[in-house]
């Protein structure tokens, strides 16, 4: 069996895919699943920092259409990703993966707190960290978020497992014969306002030259494929 070609990663999960077939929350096959993609890259001597979206519970811009004033909905968002990171904790807990969430707002009785220098401390103890509560900041989102982490934990890779197989030249959900790029430049997604990830996260990959890989978190074996150096999903990188 072939080795992991990176020695750290920053994996963003998106939170609707918790859901499976469900409008809302998590589905407990589909955490399962996941946790057991992830100890395998754990057993494969791969360092994990995981960023969890909160989509299957709220999020700030949809509650401020409800009628919740924004920045509320942004914190109610951002527990959202706080209550998904506490799910996968126990999921990996359970099967055997060291796991600690730290949260970017402070909540002491629930999970540590974020400190770069201790996140990677425990990153090398072999530890998957959960980065939850986005940047702790209203207005931003979880890939933005990730972007961050993957720069501040130095990581070789941030990957983006999300429900579609890549970037598209539009939305494949909602105009299925969009094509698919298996790669495309930060500046052409940019310029394109290709939506599979918001300007600022993909802004800040882009200034701080972190390789970012985009792909279906629910296609068997993918994830333990890329990190072996398979061109899985897409990948957005420097240059035209
Ligand atoms: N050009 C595009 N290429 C690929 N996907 C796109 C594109 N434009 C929009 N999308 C949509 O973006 C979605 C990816 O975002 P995702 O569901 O991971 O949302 P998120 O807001 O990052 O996460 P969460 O579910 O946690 O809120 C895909 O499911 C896809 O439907
Ligand atoms: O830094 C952040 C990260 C997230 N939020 C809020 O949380 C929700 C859920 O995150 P998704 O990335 O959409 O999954 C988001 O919609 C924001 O409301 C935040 O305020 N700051």
């Amino acid at each position: 069996m072939s080795e992991a070609i990176y020695r750290r990663i920053l994996l963003k999960l998106s939170g609707e895919a918790l859901m499976g077939e469900g409008s809302f929350g998590i589905d407990p096959d589909v955490i399962a699943r996941v946790a057991g993609d992830i100890k395998e890259l754990v057993a494969s001597g791969i360092q994990i920092g995981l960023v969890i979206g909160g989509g299957n519970i709220f999020r700030g811009e949809g509650l401020a259409k409800a009628g919740i004033d924004r920045v509320s909905g942004d914190h109610m968002g951002m527990l959202a990703t706080v209550m998904n990171a506490l799910a996968m904790q126990d999921a990996l807990v359970k099967i055997g993966v060291p796991a600690r969430t730290m949260s970017a707002i402070p909540m002491e009785q629930v999970c540590d707190t974020y400190v770069r220098r201790q996140a990677v401390e425990h990153l090398d103890r072999g530890e998957v960290v959960l980065f939850a509560a986005g940047t702790g900041n209203p207005f931003f989102t979880t890939d933005s978020a990730a972007s961050l982490r993957a720069i501040e934990i130095n990581a070789d890779l941030m990957i983006k497992a999300t429900k579609v197989d890549g970037v598209y030249s539009a939305d494949p959900v909602k105009e299925p014969s969009a094509v698919f790029y298996p790669r495309i430049s930060y500046d052409r997604a940019l310029a394109d306002g290709l939506k599979v990830m918001d300007a600022t996260a993909i802004v800040l990959c882009r200034d701080n030259e972190m390789p970012l890989r985009i792909m279906n978190i629910n296609t068997p074996g993918a994830l333990m494929r890329l990190v072996k150096g398979e061109a899985i999903g897409s990948l957005v990188e420097s240059g035209k």
